[in-house]
């Protein structure tokens, strides 16, 4: 289990966390959605025991992980700027890894090769951005690491490698109860990944959910009625959004989908459509609650 409690981290003038609570639980998926400069790359530094917290507690598996290299050694963090030394080709790194974790996994690396399906000697500095990014996450799922911290993973990754990788991560996750936190500005590229997701605004977590209950909860209702109902009915629904158009409403309500139908239903309309939402229409109509534009995070 990752947590952080109360976190805080400054750079000079700069609050970059102001008291961050996370916990990831054990064999799950945490995405962290955050605009430029919300703090995302300083919260799983931290996490990764890279930066030193100014206040408050980070832990993995109940251990502190700054200065903590046996620790470390199950924690792999894969930075959004990568880094390999000059020179290097993919078989002299892995060599390198080798001799670092104790816990490499020469099979793995052999097997993974089928999936990147990259020349392991050609120097590393002249492949690609998107190369060196499957460079950087084979290189780290041969460590058979406990928990993954990953900065935007993705980024740079061509769609069916996206797959290939979120794919080959909830194996992992599936197979070897493997932790991992995942930041992105793009809540598109999480949400079909994520079992949580946190949306990081200026050093604090704002929203936080679990994407089964969002999933489940919320509904799009189109409605209208033969006549005129007094807008006081609605009161007892809980709604997010409230439109009318001409004669047909449109709602956004929480709740039980069967609840949601029978109070409608009960007031005899001549339409009643319940749609699911997307989760970008949830997190747009939640923040709108919480008063901010996140529109930014959601739509590169
Ligand atoms: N090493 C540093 N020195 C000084 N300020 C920093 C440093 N790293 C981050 N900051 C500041 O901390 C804040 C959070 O930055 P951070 O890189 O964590 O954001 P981010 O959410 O990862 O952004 P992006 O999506 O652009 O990568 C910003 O205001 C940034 O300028």
């Amino acid at each position: 289990m990752i947590e952080a409690k109360n976190l805080t981290k400054d750079f000079d003038d700069i609050e970059a966390l102001k008291g961050v609570n996370v916990v990831v639980e054990e064999g799950s998926i945490y995405g962290l959605l955050g605009s430029n400069g919300a703090g995302k790359t300083t919260l799983l530094k931290t996490l990764a025991g890279i930066y030193k917290e100014d206040s408050g507690e980070v832990s993995i598996f109940g251990e502190r992980v700054f200065e903590n290299p046996a620790l470390k050694e199950r924690v792999l963090f894969i930075p959004d700027s990568l880094y390999f030394f000059a020179g290097y080709t993919l078989k002299d790194m892995a060599e390198f890894y080798k001799s670092i974790y104790t816990t490499w996994n020469q099979e793995r690396y052999i097997t993974l090769q089928r999936v990147f399906n990259l020349d392991p000697n050609k120097k590393i500095m002249k492949l690609s951005k998107g190369m060196q990014r499957q460079v950087a996450i084979w290189l780290a799922l041969s460590t058979m690491p406990k928990v993954l911290i990953l900065d935007e993973p993705l980024d740079g990754l061509d769609s069916v490698m996206r797959q290939k990788v979120k794919n080959l991560l909830i194996q992992d996750v599936a197979d070897h109860q493997l932790t991992i936190i995942v930041s992105s500005h793009n809540l598109r590229e999480l949400e079909d990944f994520c079992d949580h997701i946190g949306i990081l605004h200026e050093g604090a977590i704002v929203l936080e959910k679990d994407m089964d209950d969002l999933k489940r909860d919320i509904h799009k209702i189109q409605v209208a009625f033969r006549s005129p109902l007094s807008e006081e009915v609605f009161n007892s629904m809980n709604l997010l959004y409230k439109e009318k158009r001409g004669s047909v409403y449109l709602f956004i309500a929480r709740g039980d989908k069967n609840a949601v139908t029978k109070y409608f239903a009960e007031f005899d309309p001549v339409l009643l459509d319940i749609l699911p939402l997307t989760l970008e229409e949830i997190f747009i109509y939640e923040m709108g609650d919480v008063g901010y534009a996140i529109e930014n995070i959601i739509i590169k």
